[in-house]
């Protein structure tokens, strides 16, 4: 069987990165698929915008949409608080799996649990399965087309609090247009854009901030 682009992605870290060095795995990450192979981590540059807004917010529970193979989920886990905790959807198996051997090798599998399934199925188990009241911070990065069904199925669960953060992922490339329209006109989020570029490349992007107002 041949090997997937994901466990190439893995395999260089394995042998290259750190073991329990989060930031030794992300800059492997980024390495290798910024000289070898193009892939849809969130990158170096949008990563410091996520950093920052992570710093000023210092959430306790946070939530990914997207896990793909882990960098994000790893960017955000070390700078969580020992108490916090990070709870991110993957409905791909495959990239699951890569992203749970990530997280174990950066060493912040006691930080991250990995809910496997689509968001519309998750999202409202979230209350009931997983014991969450509100999510401090939420990290939308999967589907383009799923960001504002997510987060208005968010908002009707009961899932978000006055001052709860959203920050969107790709809002320029490949593009969320509903989701600007969505936060920027609903009146009831606070919205900032952080301009940006494609992870790994000089095509234009950018982070959306949508804070919920309660
Ligand atoms: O589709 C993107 N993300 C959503 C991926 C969603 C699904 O595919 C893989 C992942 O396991 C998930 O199941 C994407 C695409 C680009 N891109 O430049 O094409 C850049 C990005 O940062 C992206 O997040
Ligand atoms: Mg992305």
């Amino acid at each position: 069987m041949a090997q997937s682009k994901e466990q190439r992605i893995f395999d260089f870290v394995q042998q290259n990165a750190v073991r329990g060095d989060p930031q030794s795995v992300i800059d492997h990450i980024d390495e290798y698929c910024s000289k070898k192979e193009w892939a849809m981590n969130v990158g170096d540059e949008k990563g410091l915008i996520l950093d920052q807004v992570l710093k000023e917010t210092e959430p306790l529970v946070v939530l990914e949409l997207g896990t793909y193979c882990g960098y994000s989920a790893i960017r955000i886990a070390r700078l969580l608080k020992p108490s916090a905790r990070l709870l991110t959807v993957e409905i791909n198996p495959d990239n699951a799996s890569i992203a749970k051997q990530m997280i174990e090798f950066a060493g912040v599998e006691n930080k991250v649990q990995i809910l496997l399934g689509s968001t519309e199925t998750v999202i409202p188990q979230l209350k009931t399965e997983h014991g969450v009241k509100h999510f401090d911070f939420v990290f939308i990065d999967h589907f383009k087309i799923r960001y504002v069904p997510d987060t208005i199925l968010l908002e009707e669960c009961g899932l978000l609090r006055k001052g709860s953060v959203l920050l969107a992922d790709n809002v320029v490339q490949p593009g969320a247009p509903e989701f600007l329209k969505y936060v920027r006109t609903s009146g009831r989020y606070d919205c900032t854009n952080y301009p940006a570029h494609v992870e790994y490349t000089d095509r234009a992007d950018a982070l959306e901030k949508a804070v919920f107002r309660g």
